[in-house]
């Protein structure tokens, strides 16, 4: 610790060595003398003095108040008023305050200042824990530590994940403050050795209402468990509960409510417009389509309720070139490029971002215009935290809440319950637009598309139907097949549901080798992936929806969501689609699975189009003259004018001949007409193959898992139980790593990757075996063809943010 007296000091020219000592003693008697004095004027501090307006009336230390006077922080928000005259005082705090109205510094001040009292250095660990629900509110968390506390001496770091586990490992034990996501802290508890949390003076829930959760409770729980009860404890949210249980869940010690809005009129800030526009689900995208349209010089945020609809929304939307910037951000996406996502989303100033509710809390966005809310949120809380990402801190925002007419009422209710002014509007006539035909011509031509389009309808409908509250969420009032039609789908897809999930339990269902923002794995679930132990028969057939062909669309759509197909699995458990792919889907990506690794495809022309020679398939397809006609052009019949000229015949079709067919409108509507009927009936074409192919590949399942049992008997197959003989860890690394790690890549590719059965069950099969020149064909497979995801490649901004936690407050 280094008071600013201290550092002067240090820069004065040699001493001898006894100055030296001299030196250091009076600098150590006056920081001693410096916190005797706070100490002092904490205790005679009113908390109720109507004095307390700026920083400066406060009992601060000088870097702090420094670190704040450089960041530009000088008044006082009424929720920091109230709040860290409390904290300094040593009081257990339960804040309530709207959003945008400056949580982040009421906890983040009294942190820094009970670490400075007590002197706090490297030696005594970890001071305080600070958890966040997501990623991206714990980085932006520690950035607001790093400029407050830029002054001080302390090391602070992140633990979010996204990093293997080892390499977090090492620096834990030299922090002093720890911004991190509950299962990635729960899992160094449970598993770093030498972690030593037993001196934690302070702990910080920051959107502790969702931390408290049900998503979040056993990880919480857990996590509880190991900090000692002796500490401060502090919980901020704008949206928070006094659920007495929750309190002694946490053991708070005789709490403090700060309210500082209770009496207020309205829940949201009052320089935040809301309104909303009721409206048919199947008119949801062209109100979408038209709103941004119309708002091409703003910056927005849409939220939708789960990530693959904001992946078909932004797919689809990208390809109709709307006239505004879009990204898009959700959970399953890799880290790197939420980071890149939100930097990017926060540096733009005329930009529509796509997200769910991994940016619903906390995040502190720059100056954005709309939030509009595309899909109903579950519950008035979480309307209020999605609509506080405009309007924040003094400046103004609008906010647009998309209901469908079955949702309107009881939402309604609920918002008026929470004091939320809202008003009705409609949609301007001349400002209505359809979409539906373009979104089906797209979804007509590119699989990818249709495939994306499919999976949003899954699980929107499924979200609907799992939502708690049924007096907002009617599934059975909703037109699913206009729905489907409005998307452009070719079908309504066919869902069954299972009994029994829960919506929460869902939204924060570990993801398998990934750690998503809101990630948090289940104490059991950990506990019992430890214990069973699987063979590699077992991994392969546990693996579900293996026809859908995920990695092939994730190479159509990029390679920015490698683990945005995991969830799949989830998804597969509940709910099925009867039908998925096209048949040239299927044998794309049959050919796919059997192109392997091969890197660079040859291409040759056929007609207009090209084919991709990209497996052995199709290399002897090209000696088959009557296959390959297959891959030819549809013959064009062409009529030459007087000069020798060829022309398609609509071209020399005659302008009155052309009239006398009808209006172009209704010939437009024929086309069309005739074109979805093409789509049908290879869809029921389609439905047939799926089904057959479904039913050849679990044959094939079944007959191997007979013959893992009729081996198992044989002596060969003790294979596995050597392994594990030899190397105890075997087994257990071959397991999905809970909150997975970059460096888990294998895994994670894995588990993300719907390949077809028979390629699969090779890679685990070469991932398992003993044997090393499958290991070394596996390893070249890697390096040559397939991404491998590297540890180190930690994003720029990120990185840095590492870097300088280890000495947070150097100047
Ligand atoms: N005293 C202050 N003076 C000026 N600006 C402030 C002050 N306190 C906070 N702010 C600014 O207000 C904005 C919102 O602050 P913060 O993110 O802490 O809000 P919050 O209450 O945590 O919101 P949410 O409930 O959405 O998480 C930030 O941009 C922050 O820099």
């Amino acid at each position: 610790m280094a008071p600013e007296g201290g550092k002067k000091g240090s820069a004065n020219q040699k001493q001898p060595h006894s100055n030296k000592t001299e030196a250091r003693t009076l600098k150590r008697k006056r920081e001693q003398d410096d916190v005797a004095k706070l100490k002092q004027a904490i205790d005679e501090l009113d908390v109720k003095s109507p004095d307390i307006k700026n920083f400066t009336d406060l009992p601060l230390c000088s870097l702090t108040a420094k670190g704040l006077r450089a960041s530009h922080f000088e008044t006082l928000t009424d929720v920091q008023r109230v709040a860290i005259p409390l904290a300094l005082k040593g009081k257990d705090i339960l804040g309530a305050a709207k959003t945008g109205s400056g949580k982040t510094l009421a906890f983040l001040v009294p942190v820094l200042e009970k670490l400075y009292r007590a002197q706090w250095t490297e030696l005594d660990g970890l001071g305080a824990l600070i958890i966040s629900p997501t990623r991206e509110l714990a980085v932006q968390i520690f950035e607001v530590l790093r400029k407050i506390g830029r002054n001080h001496t302390f090391s602070a770091g992140l633990v979010i994940g996204g990093k293997s586990l080892k390499e977090e490992a090492e620096r834990l034990g030299r922090m002093n403050i720890l911004v991190c996501t509950p299962g990635r802290m729960l899992q160094h508890l449970d598993q770093t050795a030498g972690f030593d949390v037993d001196n934690l003076q302070m702990l910080v829930l920051d959107e502790a209402d969702r931390i408290m959760d049900l998503g979040f409770q056993s990880a919480v729980d857990a996590l509880i468990e190991h900090l000692p009860k002796d500490r401060q404890t502090m919980l901020f949210s704008a949206t928070q509960s006094k659920r007495v249980s929750d309190l002694a869940r946490l053991s708070l010690k005789d709490p403090e409510y700060v309210s500082v809005h209770e009496e207020a009129t309205s829940a949201t800030p009052v320089t935040l417009q809301q309104h909303y526009i009721v409206m048919p689900l199947a008119e949801k995208l062209d109100t979408l389509w038209g709103f941004l349209r119309s708002n091409l010089k703003s910056k927005i945020i849409v939220f939708f309720s789960s990530g693959k609809q904001v992946r078909f929304a932004y797919e689809a939307f990208k390809r109709m070139q709307p006239g505004i910037s879009l990204l898009h951000l959700h959970g399953r996406q890799k880290q790197i490029a939420r980071l890149e996502v939100t930097s990017r989303f926060t540096a733009a100033k005329y930009v529509c971002l796509f997200a769910t509710d991994v940016v619903a809390r906390g995040v502190d966005f720059p100056s954005v215009d709309w939030v509009i809310q595309a899909d109903c949120p579950e519950d008035a809380d979480t309307y209020i935290h999605r609509v506080g990402r405009t309007a924040r801190y003094e400046s103004k925002g609008r906010a647009v809440l998309f209901l469908e007419p079955s949702e309107e009422a009881g939402f309604l209710k609920r918002l008026e319950h929470k004091k939320v002014p809202i008003q009705k509007v409609h949609v301007k006539d001349k400002k209505k637009t359809s979409i539906t035909d373009q979104l089906q011509s797209l979804c007509f031509q590119s699989p990818d598309l249709k495939y994306l389009g499919q999976k949003a309808f899954i699980s929107y409908t499924r979200s609907i139907h799992l939502q708690k509250d049924k007096s907002v969420f009617k599934f059975q009032k909703l037109d699913l097949d206009a729905y489907a039609a409005s998307m452009g789908l070719p079908g309504t897809p066919q869902i069954k549901f299972k009994k029994g999930e829960d919506i929460k339990k869902l939204k924060n269902a570990p993801r398998h080798g990934f750690s998503s923002g809101s990630e948090v794995e289940d104490d059991e679930d950990r506990k019992s992936k430890k214990e069973v132990v699987r063979t590699k028969y077992d991994k392969m057939t546990e693996r579900q929806n293996q026809d859908v062909l995920s990695s092939h669309y994730r190479k159509l759509l990029g390679d920015d969501e490698d683990a945005a197909e995991g969830d799949d699995d989830d998804e597969a458990d509940f709910l099925s689609v009867k039908r998925v792919l096209g048949d040239d889907d299927l044998d794309q990506a049959a050919e796919e699975g059997e192109a392997g690794s091969s890197t660079q495809p040859k291409v040759i022309q056929l007609g207009k189009s090209e084919l991709i020679i990209d497996s052995n398939r199709r290399e002897k397809l090209l000696k088959s003259k009557k296959k390959l006609l297959k891959y030819m052009d549809k013959p064009t019949k062409m009529v030459f004018d007087d000069d020798g000229v060829a022309h398609p015949i609509y071209m020399l079709q005659d302008e009155e001949d052309f009239a006398l067919e009808g209006p172009a409108s209704k010939l437009r509507e024929q086309f069309v007409e005739v074109e979805a009927n093409k789509v049908r009936e290879a869809d029921v074409e389609d439905k047939e193959i799926v089904k057959a192919r479904r039913k050849e590949k679990k044959d094939r399942a079944k007959a191997r898992e007979r013959g893992e049992e009729l081996a198992a008997l044989g002596p060969q197959l003790d294979v596995d139980s050597d392994v594990e003989m030899e190397d105890p860890l075997a087994l257990l690394r071959s397991l999905p790593t809970p909150g997975g790690d970059y460096n888990q890549s294998d895994d994670d590719d894995r588990d993300n990757n719907d390949e077809p059965p028979k390629k699969r069950a090779k890679k685990w099969f070469e991932d398992d075996s003993e044997d090393e020149r499958q290991k070394e064909k596996e390893s070249k497979k890697r390096k040559t063809g397939k991404k491998v995801i590297e540890m180190d490649h930690e994003p720029d901004n990120l990185q840095d943010l590492e870097a300088l936690a280890a000495g947070l407050l150097e100047d």
